[in-house]
Parts: structure tokens; C-alpha cells; sequence
């Protein structure tokens, strides 16, 4: 777990052998406390480098070992005895130095760092604080403010922003381990008491108290009610304010709370289903490690509206060119006015020149003969995405993948209309597609697996979070979406308001509550995909009841709001009212008051008081008990995939872990039970009806969520 050597007769070089981040596992910290001993002890050494295998230094602590007890030796003292040591230590950073490997960098005398490293303490993204002394040695390395950044957003920078700084001490372009060995015998018989850390003053600002008031207010309205930013900080004002040892103790009080309060757990959750979403498979046992991708130099993208024009942004930005196709002049020439500054303007934030010369713009399919994948983003009707897919099939070489980005009709009826439907799959970009990290891939049933491993990895190479999904109405994030939206209505009916549901939510966590989120996405194409569907507007059989539509119960509130050109932020005017069309601070208004009372007198519908804890049930247990029935159809093929569909695709709270992971915490008995007195109360609701998963999940002793996969498998899998 780490290899010892004498290099240059008198170096000491450790090099941490746990691949593929040399994290730092219970053996790795036995392994760095028995290389220092030795090292300390042997007097043909007079300095030890610390360093990584395959150019990685040390991805920080073993995040697996966080849900056991803790075996071998504890990591403070092991770094600390790095610092204390008489000869100096210096660290060889490559690749990465995260949390506890960055602290482990701190211990050491000096860091030498590759140009290309990056460096962080990403522990707040885990629900944690840099609680190997991180806390307290970096505000004194590099002073409060610098620190306290770098602490409450976990966020990673370059070896040359760590010189800048003050973090390390050298940055090369050559062998980091090679320089930091000729650096550590430059460094023989210097004073090491200037370079240990722990021993600084942290510089102290005059307005200390004002600057963590200012990072408290900025933390809180970012990430609501996430403890674990607050908790670092408290960290920093310990190592502004008190000795050392002192702020040790804090830090490891703080690191407590936190990790028994239940966030930490949810965090960490998310780190892994992250990863394991990336590990799709097929029914026909074709999976991420044995499926080839192939490589994407050309796409096309057809159609120019907000969403294709992300993707195109999404495309040349990692070096992919792109013909991007419109229908109309005016709609072509706009298009590529919005693309232009799009990528002009997020060349010069990334400081990189726009990739221009990638974009082609046209009116014609026939210029698309040679491209390697296309994605068709054209209007959102099956009969215009038909004729596009044939055409498509004529027109471009046999072997074009040829994608859609439909948000939730049927893939596989696409395909049917092709000459390659083992060739065709969803790739279903969430808006605005160029800054959105979701990517829902769907596998049509006659998608080859090339065809899903291309979609994936193109989705990787864009910077998407890929996920596979099965072909179903709405996919896996927006079929969960209709019985959620329809709870939140329903308690409109019942005597909610606007403002009552979205509270409870954005208490719970949402950066917006429900209809904020739908004004803010524009309340027209909902109302729009109703009409299509029958279930409002003229088609609809005035014998039907008005609160009944397809022998359930129906909510027609959304309809009426739009039906007074009330389409949310953009016109002014939506569940809330706005200063001016486009605005975004919204406001109460008295007139959708009006309707409500209005629409519930002449319902006959007496207003109740509803609880918050109604709210976030009826809305949330719903939206994961669509989840259940999904994993049920073998349209999602693990409860991982949906939690990351919907923290990527639809900001659930991250401390919540994803709906899947909140039930499972709430406990799968208590939300069976939840479920069954709320559809008790409203039987003409379906989706309130427990699913069978849940039921059989909690008949097996409710096992934790990364154990329903096994659970699952049984079920029948369209992925
Ligand atoms: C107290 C707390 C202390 C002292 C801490 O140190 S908390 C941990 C702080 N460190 C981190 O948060 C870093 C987490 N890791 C990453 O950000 C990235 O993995 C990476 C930047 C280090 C590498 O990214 P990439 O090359 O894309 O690779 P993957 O992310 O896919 O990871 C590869 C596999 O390694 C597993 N992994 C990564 N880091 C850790 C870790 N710290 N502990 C345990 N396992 C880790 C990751 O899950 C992947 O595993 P598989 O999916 O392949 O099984």
C-alpha cells in the first residue's frame, strides 16, 4: 500500500501503491506511519518525498471505509508525526491532492507541484470538513478568507492557483517526483520550524466577524439547510481564534455533528450513485466494460430552439463539429447569432478561445450525408420527428447513429420508421442543455449496444452525468414528475396556496418550490401537452365531470391559469406575479387567491389546513413511489440511477440523497404506510396506491437502498 526506497543514497521515497486514487485505506495509513518511522530512523536518510503511483498523489481519505468503524491507525497522528519529524518531508504532487491528500501535503515540509495537478478539500461535498487538521492548518497557510473559500465550496484549482496562493511551493512541468527528490536534498539541515504549519499564526483579519457573517449569509442562501458549510465555517473561526490543539478539537467536534447527522450519509450516497450510474447494462448482458464506444468527430443537430442550440454548444466545445440544420432562413440565421455568443461568451469564462471553426449552419438535411451521429431537437410532435428520422435514414451513410432528444416520447416508433433501428436511441439533454449535467440515454428495445455506449460516452465527453434509461412515456425523470406535479395541485384544491406548497419544499431543501420552478420554466408547454393528450382544451367530452378526466381525478387549475395568458416569469404573471415579464422575484398574488376560493366554492370543496409534513409526503412519497414502479417496469435498472436523474436533471436537495435515498432513510414501512392512508383518502388516485416494490421491499425487512438492486433483478429489465 505504499513502497519504500532509498533513491539518490539518501532520500527516502514513499509512494502510495492504492489504485486508482491512492486513497488513504486503513493499510495506506499503517503503510505511510511504518515508511516514516523507518525513514526517521535510518540515518543514511536525511529527507523523505512523498508521492503517488500513476501520477496521482492521494484522492483523500477511503470514502468507503466512512460507513464502518474505524480500523488501523486514525489519520491525524499519522500526519502529524510527518510534521513533527527532524528531516524535512516534501510531497510530489501529480495529478490530484484532495482532502485528506491535501492535508497530507500540508504535513509536509514542502510541496512541489505538477503543472497539470489539481488541488482541493472537497469534504463539504461530502457532507463533511477537512478534519484532518485541514481546517485549522490551511487558514494559517494561507489566511481566512482565501481558506474559507476554498473550504465552504470544496471546490479544486491548479497547481498554479495553489502557488499563487501560497499552498505549495514549486510548480513543474517535468517529473514532480524527480524535482521533488533534488528539492528535498536542497532542503537538508534548513530550519524546518517556519515550515510546519501547524505552528503559524493565522493571519487575522480586522473584520473577521463581519467576513464569516457574510460567508454564513452566502452559505445559507446557496445551500439550504446543508450543515456541513456552516459547520467549516465554525472550523476557520477556530483557527482564527484559538491555538492549534484547540481548534483540533473543535474541528473534530464539528466533524461529529455532522457525521451523525444524516446529511454526511446522503452525500456520500450521491458521490457513489454518481459512479455507479456510469456502469450501465443491457438485458443482453452488453455493459459499460464490454461495450465499445465509437469515436464522435461530426454531429449534426437539427433544429435550433433553446434546447438544440445547447447541444450544439454542448458539442464544440469538446472539440466535436457540429452541422447544425434549422427549417427556415430567419430561424437559421438567429440560431447561429445565439450560438456564436453562446460559445463566446463560455470561451472567455473558461479563458480558451471559442471553437467557431467547428460550426457549420444549414438549411439542408442532404449536408448531413457524412456526419457521425446525428441529434434531432426539432419540435415535440411524433409526426414532424418521423418525417425527420426518414429523411435522415435516406439521407445520411448507414452507419450514422441517429438520436433524438425527445423528453419523452416513444424512441423505439422512431427507429421503426429507419433503416437502422439497432442504430437509434434517446439522448435526452435537460434545458439549458449546455450548462445541465443531466443526460438521460434511452435504450430503445432494438438499440445496439454500440449505439448506447457511444451515446453514454459521448455524454461523458460532453460533461454530462449519463444515465440509461428505458423507453417509456416520459423516461424515468419526467414520468416521475406528473404524479408529483399533480399532488401539488391536488392541494390547491384541498386549500393550499402557491406560496404554503413551494415553503415546505424549499424548507425541505428545493432551491425553488414547485411553482416557482414551473413559472420560472414557463407553464404553457405543460398546458400545451395536455391539450395534445385530451385532457383539457376544446377535444375534451363536456360530458365528462370537470375534476375527472380518464376515470381518475383531474385538477383543471392549471389549465385555467393559463388559460388567462398566465405563462409564468416570462409574461409576468404565472402562480405568482412579477414587477414585469421576465422578471424573477416573485409575489403573491391576490388574483390567483381569487381563483383558488372561487374554483373551490364552486366545487363545493371546504378548505383545510395543511400541514407542511402533508405537503412534503404527498408530493415526495409520490414522486418515489413512481420511482418504485419504474425500477418495478425495469425502466431504471437501480434506485442509483433515479436519485441521480433527479439531483442532476431536477436539483433535489443533495443532503436528501435523491428521492429513492430519502425514503429509504424516512424508513420504506413508515411511507408504505403514509401511502396507503393517502390513497385511503383519494382512491381516484393511482399513483397513491403503494407499488409492489415497495411493499415486497418492506415484506424483506427494508433493506438499505444498495441492496434493492438485488431485489430488482428478478424483475423484468428493459435495461
Ligand atoms: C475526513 C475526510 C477526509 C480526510 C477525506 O479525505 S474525505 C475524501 C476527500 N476526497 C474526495 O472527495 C475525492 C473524491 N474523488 C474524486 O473526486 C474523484 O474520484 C477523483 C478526482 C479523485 C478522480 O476522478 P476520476 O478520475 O473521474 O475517477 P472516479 O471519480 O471515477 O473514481 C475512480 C474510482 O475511485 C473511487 N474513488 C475515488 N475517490 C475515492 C475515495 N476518496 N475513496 C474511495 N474511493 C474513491 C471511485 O468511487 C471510483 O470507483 P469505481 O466506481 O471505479 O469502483
Amino acid at each position: 500500500m505504499a513502497r519504500y526506497e532509498l533513491v539518490k543514497r539518501s532520500v527516502a521515497l514513499i509512494t502510495l501503491t492504492n489504485p486508482p486514487v491512492n486513497a488513504l485505506s486503513s493499510p495506506v495509513r499503517h503503510a505511510i506511519a511504518k515508511s516514516m518511522e523507518r525513514a526517521l530512523s535510518d540515518p543514511k536518510v536525511t529527507a523523505v518525498v512523498i508521492c503517488g503511483e500513476n501520477g496521482r498523489f492521494c484522492g483523500g481519505a477511503d470514502i468507503r471505509e466512512f460507513a464502518g468503524p474505524l480500523r488501523g491507525p486514525p489519520l491525524i497522528p499519522v500526519l502529524d508525526a510527518i510534521e513533527a519529524g527532524r528531516k524535512p518531508v516534501v510531497a510530489a504532487i501529480e495529478g490530484v491532492a484532495l482532502g485528506g491528500g491535501f492535508e497530507l501535503a500540508l504535513v509536509c515540509h514542502y510541496r512541489i507541484a505538477h503543472s497539470k495537478a489539481r488541488l482541493g478539500l472537497p469534504e463539504v461535498t461530502l457532507g463533511i470538513l477537512p478534519a484532518a487538521g485541514g481546517s485549522q492548518r490551511l487558514p494559517r497557510l494561507i489566511g481566512i478568507p482565501a481558506a474559507l473559500e476554498l473550504i465552504t465550496t470544496g471546490r479544486h484549482i491548479s497547481a498554479q492557483e495553489a502557488l499563487k496562493l501560497g499552498i505549495v511551493d514549486q510548480v513543474t512541468d517535468q517529473n514532480a517526483c524527480e524535482m521533488a527528490v533534488e528539492f528535498a536534498l536542497k532542503s537538508v539541515g534548513k530550519p524546518l520550524s517556519s515550515r510546519r504549519v501547524s505552528m503559524l499564526t493565522t493571519p487575522c483579519p480586522p473584520d473577521l466577524d463581519a467576513l464569516l457573517e457574510a460567508a454564513t449569509m452566502q452559505v445559507k442562501k446557496k445551500a439550504r439547510g446543508v450543515m456541513a458549510p456552516l459547520a467549516c465555517i465554525q472550523a476557520v473561526r477556530a483557527a482564527a481564534t484559538m491555538p492549534f490543539s484547540k481548534g483540533m478539537k473543535r474541528e473534530s467536534e464539528l466533524m461529529t455533528t455532522l457525521f451523525n447527522s444524516g446529511q454526511a450519509q446522503a452525500f456520500q450516497y450521491c458521490f457513489f450513485a454518481q459512479r455507479t450510474a456510469g456502469k450501465w447494462t443491457l438485458p443482453s448482458g452488453a455493459q459499460w466494460n464490454n461495450s465499445k464506444p465509437r469515436e464522435i468527430r461530426s454531429a449534426a443537430v437539427i433544429g435550433l430552439g433553446t434546447m438544440g442550440r445547447g447541444i450544439v454548444v454542448s458539442l464544440a466545445r469538446v472539440g466535436i463539429s457540429v452541422i447544425a440544420v434549422e427549417s427556415e432562413k430567419k430561424l437559421l440565421e438567429n440560431g447561429r447569432q445565439m450560438v456564436i455568443g453562446m460559445l463566446e461568451r463560455d470561451a472567455k469564462r473558461r479563458g480558451v478561445s471559442a471553437s467557431l471553426n467547428l460550426l457549420k449552419f444549414t438549411l439542408s438535411l442532404q449536408d448531413l450525408k457524412d456526419v457521425d451521429l446525428v441529434i434531432e431537437a426539432v419540435f415535440e410532435d411524433m409526426a414532424l420527428k418521423k418525417r425527420v428520422f426518414q429523411e435522415l435514414s435516406k439521407v445520411c451513410r448507414p452507419t450514422t447513429l441517429l438520436c433524438t432528444n425527445t423528453s419523452g416520447l416513444d424512441v423505439d416508433a422512431l427507429a421503426g420508421v429507419t433503416n437502422r433501428p439497432h442504430l437509434v436511441a434517446g439522448m435526452h439533454f435537460f434545458s439549458p442543455a449546455h450548462v445541465m449535467k443531466l443526460l438521460e440515454v434511452v435504450c430503445g428495445p432494438r438499440s445496439s449496444s454500440e449505439t448506447i455506449a457511444t451515446a453514454m460516452s459521448l455524454g461523458k465527453k460532453m460533461g454530462k452525468v449519463s444515465v440509461a434509461v428505458g423507453n417509456c412515456p416520459g423516461f424515468v425523470g419526467n414520468r416521475m414528475l406528473k404524479p408529483y406535479l399533480d399532488q401539488a395541485t391536488f392541494l390547491l384544491e384541498e386549500g393550499a396556496t402557491p406560496e404554503q406548497i413551494d415553503k415546505a419544499l424549499e424548507d425541505f431543501g428545493f432551491a425553488m418550490g414547485v411553482f416557482r420552478m414551473s413559472d420560472l420554466a414557463g407553464l404553457d408547454v405543460g398546458w400545451r401537452v395536455r391539450k395534445e393528450s385530451g385532457l383539457t382544451g376544446p377535444d375534451v367530452d363536456s360530458k365528462n365531470p370537470p375534476r375527472r378526466r380518464q376515470g381518475h381525478r383531474y385538477c383543471p387549475i392549471p389549465d385555467m391559469v393559463c388559460e388567462q395568458g398566465r405563462f409564468g416569469q416570462k409574461t409576468g404573471r404565472g402562480w405568482y406575479m412579477y414587477d414585469k415579464p421576465g422578471d424573477t422575484n416573485a409575489k403573491p398574488d391576490p388574483l390567483i387567491q381569487n381563483l383558488l376560493e372561487t374554483y373551490r366554492s364552486r366545487y363545493g370543496i371546504q378548505p383545510r389546513n395543511i400541514s407542511d409534513q402533508e405537503i412534503i409526503e404527498r408530493c415526495l412519497f409520490v414522486l418515489a413511489n413512481e420511482g418504485f414502479r419504474i425500477l418495478e417496469d425495469g425502466m431504471a435498472a437501480r434506485p442509483e440511477d433515479i436519485d441521480v436523474i433527479y439531483l442532476f436533471g431536477y436539483a433535489f436537495p443533495r443532503h436528501r440523497g435523491g428521492p429513492m435515498f430519502y425514503v429509504s432513510m424516512v424508513g420504506l414501512e413508515r411511507v408504505l404506510e403514509r401511502l396507503e392512508h393517502y390513497h385511503q383518502a383519494h382512491p381516484d388516485v393511482p399513483h397513491l396506491e403503494p407499488s409492489a416494490l415497495l411493499k415486497k421491499l418492506v415484506a424483506c425487512g427494508s433493506p438499505p437502498v444498495q441492496k434493492w438492486r438485488e431485489y430488482i433483478k428478478t424483475m423484468h429489465s428493459h435495461l
